[in-house]
């Protein structure tokens, strides 16, 4: 069954919406203005006091410079998820594992190979917009999985969930938009794409009974 991240916290009270789903993942966006998700140092750092320790918490960012990526590291997050540019000298300062993010369009992905990065994360052509990447054609995902984790991202709801699920086997499903209300994100959304991931689990364990007897 793959585990949950829940990308795009603004709030300190949406921690315990985790906590109490148990979603493995939390993401922030940083240093990107141009979203609407994004958070200042600050209450990042209010967020992360909150976010229980076993909860992974993921920087979120677009092009990082090495100074950004320095002060993410510094406020305690577990991993650097860069979208954009992956910049030489922001792996050389990065003591965190890096997720590399390919916004797919129409252009086929060519991943980039670094001991740092520890995942991929295949997402729609625009971040944290709620639309999905053309699963049919890219069903051969661009890189090696060996030793990595792989998060399937972009446009996954309740209703698609287990398409995607089905489809990549990804170890991670990274969710913003489906999950969100007015203020932020929603507690009843995320217990119920929650349950859906879950349920995916248990219909397969019933199948694979079925098929057994
Ligand atoms: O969420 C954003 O606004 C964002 C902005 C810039 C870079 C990345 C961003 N989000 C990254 C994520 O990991 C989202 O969870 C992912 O794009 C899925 O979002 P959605 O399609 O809304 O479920």
């Amino acid at each position: 069954m793959p585990k949950i991240k829940v990308c795009g916290l603004t709030r300190p009270e949406e921690a315990g919406m985790l906590a109490r789903n148990r979603i493995e993942y939390a993401g922030m966006v940083l240093f990107y203005p141009k979203s609407k998700r994004n958070i200042t140092v600050k209450r990042a750092a209010e967020i992360l006091m909150v976010l229980p320790e076993e909860i992974h918490s993921v920087a979120v960012t677009v092009s990082p410079t090495p100074e950004q990526a320095e002060i993410l590291q510094e406020l305690g997050f577990h991993y650097l998820q860069v979208h954009g540019e992956l910049r030489k000298d922001t792996i050389d300062v990065c003591r965190i594992p890096i997720l590399r993010a390919y916004n797919i369009t129409k252009a086929p992905v060519s991943a980039e190979e670094h001991e740092a990065i520890a995942g991929y994360v295949l997402d729609g052509a625009i971040p944290g917009s709620g639309k999905p990447f053309d699963w049919e054609l890219n069903q051969k995902l661009p890189f090696d999985r060996t030793g990595r984790l792989f998060l399937l991202a972009g446009g996954l709801n309740e209703d698609n969930v287990a398409e995607g699920i089905h489809c990549f086997h990804p170890d991670i499903v990274d969710i913003s938009s489906s999950v969100e209300g007015d203020s932020g994100k929603d507690e009843k959304k995320i217990r119920r794409f929650a349950e859906a991931v879950r349920q995916t689990a248990t219909n397969r364990n019933t199948n694979n009974e079925n098929i057994e007897k």
